[in-house]
C-alpha cells in the first residue's frame, strides 16, 4: 500500500502518478515531449537568426552569412537565404507545436477518464459506512473538477513547462555566445523575478485548496436542494436556500479570485523586474557597441532573446502554480482511493452452493464505528428454507440493522451470521448476495427502461422471464398499460408510477432473482390499503420456499409469520407466534392492543 496521500511527498507523488498513470502511455509522453522540446528549442532559434538577418540585410558588406555557427553562405546570397532559413524553422516549429497539442490533448483527457473511472471504482466498492458518513457531493465534485486539475499539471503542464524550460535554456545559451558578459548582467535579474513568482505561486496554490474545498461544499448544496425539494417548496424555504448557496458561491468566489489575481498579478510584476533588466542590458549593451563589441545585428536578437527568456520565465513559473494546483488535487484523489473497504473477501472464502438457505445469528453483537453503545447486542435468531420471521418493535431497536448485518452491508462486531452454518465472513461475497434478494420501503428504480430494472439483478433475463416475474408480481397488467409497456423508461415514468406499482416493480426484480433469501424491510408500509392488498399478496407468493425476514411496523402483516421476534434497545425481548406473544401479554401484546390486534379497540398508532 502506498504512504497516506495527503501527506505524501512530492517524489513519491510524481513517482505514482508515473507508474498508475504515465508509465502505460510512455511512447505518447516521450514524443510529446520531444515535441515540446523541439518547439522551444526552434522559438530560441528563430529569434537567434535576427542577429545574421539584420547583419546580412541591412548592414551588407561582404561578409559571408553564417547561420547557426556552421552553414556559411555568400554575402549574396543573404535575400534568399535569410527568408528561406526563417521560413524553413517556422514550418518545422509550427509542426511540432501541432504535434504537442494533438498529442497532450489526448493524454490528457485518457488519463483525466481513467481517474474518474477509477474513483467512481473506489466509490461503488466503498463500504457503506463510509458512504453514509461523507455527502455524494464531494464524490461528484473530486470525479468532475479535482481529476481535471490533474490533467492540468501531468500534461500541459509538464508538457508545457519542459517547452518552456527549454526555451529559456536555449536562449539564456544562444544570449551566452552573442555575448556572454551581458548574458549575465540578465542573469543577475533572474533570481528577482524568480522570488516575485514565488510569493504568487504561494498565494495561488493557498486559493487552490480552499477553492476545491468550496467546490465540494457547492456540489454538496446542490445535490442536498435537489434530494430535498419537497421539503424546501413544502416550507417556502426557496429563498433561504438560495441565500445559503449564495453564501457558498461567494465563498468559492473569494478563493477562485485570489487565485486568479495572483495568477495574473505575478505577470505584470515580473514584467517590471524584466523591464528593469531590460533597461539595464540597453544601457550596457548601448555602451559595448559604441566601443564596438557588439554588433548591431548581436544587439537586435539579444533584446529579441531577453524578451523571449522573460516570458518563457513568466511561463515556466505560471505552470509551477498549474502544477501545484493539480499536486493539491492529485493527493486529495489518492487520499479518496487509498481508503480499503473494511468488508473484505477473506482469501480462503468459499462457494456458496445454490438451493435452499437457512439463516442464523448467533449471539450478534454489533456498534456502529463511532458509537459507544452497541447497536445490537447478543441476538441470536434462525430463518428455515420456507419459513417467515418477522421482526418487530419500537423504533431504534435494531431491526434495520439487523437486515444490514446479512449481505454484509456491515460485519458484526461479535458473534457470527451462519448460512447453511457457515458463517458469512468465509463466503464469497458475491456468492452470498447473489443468495438475497432486498425489498424495501421505497425502492430504487433507475432511469432506464422497466425491463431493464425488472431485469437489473439478471442481465441476461429473456423478455418471457421479466414478463413472467412481472406476472408474478401483478405488475404485467399495469406494465402493459404504460406508453411503451415493458420498454417504458422508468425515469420519466417514474414520477407518474405509484407507490404500490414501484413496488411490485420490485416485487419482480425479486421474483427473477429467485434469491433463496428474502429480506422485506417494511415493503408494504407506504402503501394504501388497496395497493397494499395487491403488493402483500405478491409478497406471499414471492415468500414461497424461500427463507424470509421481515420488518414490519403493522402488525397484521406479520400474524401469519411462522415466528416474530420482538426487538427492543438491540436485544431479542421476546419470540414466538402471533398468538403466543399476544397470549404472553409482554411488549408484543402491548402493540398488538394499540393497534387493535387483539380484538379490543385502537389506543393509539405504533409510529
Ligand atoms: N449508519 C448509522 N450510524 C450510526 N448509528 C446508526 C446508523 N444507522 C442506525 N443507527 C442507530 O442504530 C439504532 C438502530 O437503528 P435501526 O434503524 O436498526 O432501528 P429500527 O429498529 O430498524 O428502527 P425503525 O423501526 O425506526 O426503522 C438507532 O439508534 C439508530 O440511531
Amino acid at each position: 500500500m502506498s504512504e497516506p496521500a495527503p501527506s505524501m511527498p512530492l517524489r513519491a507523488l510524481l513517482a505514482r502518478i508515473w507508474r498508475e498513470y504515465l508509465s502505460s502511455r510512455k511512447g505518447s509522453l516521450i514524443l510529446s515531449i520531444l515535441c515540446a522540446a523541439t518547439t522551444g528549442l526552434l522559438t530560441a532559434a528563430l529569434l537567434k537568426l535576427l542577429e545574421p538577418a539584420v547583419n546580412g540585410l541591412f548592414l551588407g558588406g561582404d561578409q559571408p552569412i553564417v547561420l547557426f555557427g556552421r552553414f556559411r553562405f555568400p554575402a549574396d546570397e543573404a535575400l534568399i537565404v535569410i527568408p528561406a532559413a526563417i521560413l524553413t524553422v517556422a514550418v518545422v516549429r509550427t509542426l511540432a507545436a501541432l504535434g504537442q497539442a494533438a498529442l497532450v490533448n489526448r493524454l490528457g483527457h485518457t488519463i483525466v477518464g481513467d481517474i474518474q473511472i477509477r474513483l467512481f471504482g473506489a466509490m461503488i466498492r466503498a463500504d457503506l459506512a463510509r458512504l453514509r458518513s461523507q455527502h455524494s457531493g464531494g464524490f461528484v465534485s473530486s470525479v468532475l473538477f479535482d481529476a481535471n486539475l490533474v490533467r492540468e499539471a501531468f500534461t500541459s503542464g509538464v508538457v508545457n513547462y519542459t517547452q518552456n524550460l527549454l526555451t529559456l535554456i536555449a536562449v539564456l545559451i544562444y544570449m551566452g555566445i552573442i555575448d556572454w558578459q551581458l548574458t549575465m548582467v540578465v542573469l543577475l535579474g533572474v533570481p528577482l523575478v524568480a522570488l516575485v513568482l514565488r510569493r504568487f505561486g504561494r498565494r495561488t496554490r493557498k486559493a487552490a485548496v480552499g477553492a476545491m474545498a468550496e467546490t465540494e461544499n457547492l456540489s454538496t448544496a446542490l445535490m442536498e436542494n435537489l434530494d430535498g425539494v419537497r421539503l424546501i417548496k413544502i416550507e417556502n424555504r426557496e429563498a433561504a436556500e438560495q441565500d445559503r448557496v449564495a453564501e457558498v458561491v461567494a465563498r468559492r468566489q473569494r478563493h477562485v479570485i485570489k487565485g486568479a489575481n495572483a495568477r495574473a498579478f505575478a505577470g505584470p510584476s515580473s514584467d517590471l523586474v524584466a523591464y528593469v533588466v531590460v533597461a539595464a542590458v540597453m544601457a550596457y549593451a548601448g555602451w559595448r557597441a559604441q566601443s564596438g563589441e557588439m554588433t548591431v545585428g548581436g544587439f537586435a536578437a539579444f533584446i529579441g532573446l531577453l524578451l523571449a527568456a522573460g516570458q518563457s520565465l513568466r511561463q515556466v513559473t505560471n505552470l509551477a502554480t498549474v502544477m501545484s494546483e493539480g499536486f493539491t488535487a492529485a493527493r486529495r484523489l489518492f487520499a479518496a482511493l487509498d481508503i480499503e473497504p473494511e468488508i473484505r473477501e477473506a482469501a480462503d472464502a468459499e462457494a456458496l452452493p445454490s438451493g435452499p438457505v437457512e439463516v442464523a445469528l448467533d449471539q450478534v453483537s454489533f456498534a456502529y464505528a463511532g458509537t459507544d453503545a452497541p447497536t445490537l447486542d447478543a441476538v441470536s435468531l434462525r430463518v428455515a428454507p420456507g419459513e417467515t420471521v418477522a421482526l418487530v418493535g419500537p423504533s431504534g431497536g435494531g431491526k434495520s440493522t439487523i437486515l444490514s448485518l446479512l449481505p454484509r452491508f456491515y460485519d458484526v462486531t461479535a458473534g457470527a451470521v451462519r448460512l447453511n452454518g457457515m458463517d458469512i465472513r468465509q463466503v464469497r461475497i458475491s456468492d452470498l448476495r447473489d443468495h438475497i434478494a432486498l425489498v424495501t420501503q421505497e425502492p430504487f428504480l433507475f432511469d432506464d427502461t422497466i425491463a431493464a430494472n425488472i431485469a437489473y439483478g439478471r442481465p441476461g433475463a429473456t423478455q418471457a422471464q421479466i414478463e413472467d416475474a412481472a406476472r408474478s408480481a401483478a405488475a404485467h397488467d399495469f406494465i402493459t398499460g404504460l406508453p411503451d409497456g415493458y420498454a417504458t423508461r422508468a425515469g420519466e415514468a417514474g414520477l407518474r408510477l405509484s407507490g404500490g406499482q414501484r413496488q411490485r416493480i420490485a416485487i419482480a426484480r425479486a421474483f427473477l432473482k429467485d434469491a433463496p433469501i428474502l429480506l422485506l424491510d417494511e415493503a408494504t408500509s407506504a402503501l394504501d390499503t388497496e395497493s397494499e392488498a395487491l403488493v402483500q399478496a405478491a409478497l406471499e407468493r414471492l415468500m414461497e420456499g424461500r427463507a424470509t425476514l421481515m420488518i414490519a411496523h403493522r402488525l397484521s402483516t406479520v400474524r401469519n409469520a411462522d415466528r416474530i421476534y420482538v426487538i427492543e434497545a438491540g436485544r431479542v425481548v421476546e419470540e414466538g407466534t402471533h398468538d403466543a406473544l399476544v397470549a404472553r401479554g409482554g411488549l408484543y401484546a402491548r402493540l398488538a392492543r394499540q393497534q387493535s390486534l387483539d380484538g379490543t379497540p385502537a389506543v393509539e398508532a405504533v409510529a
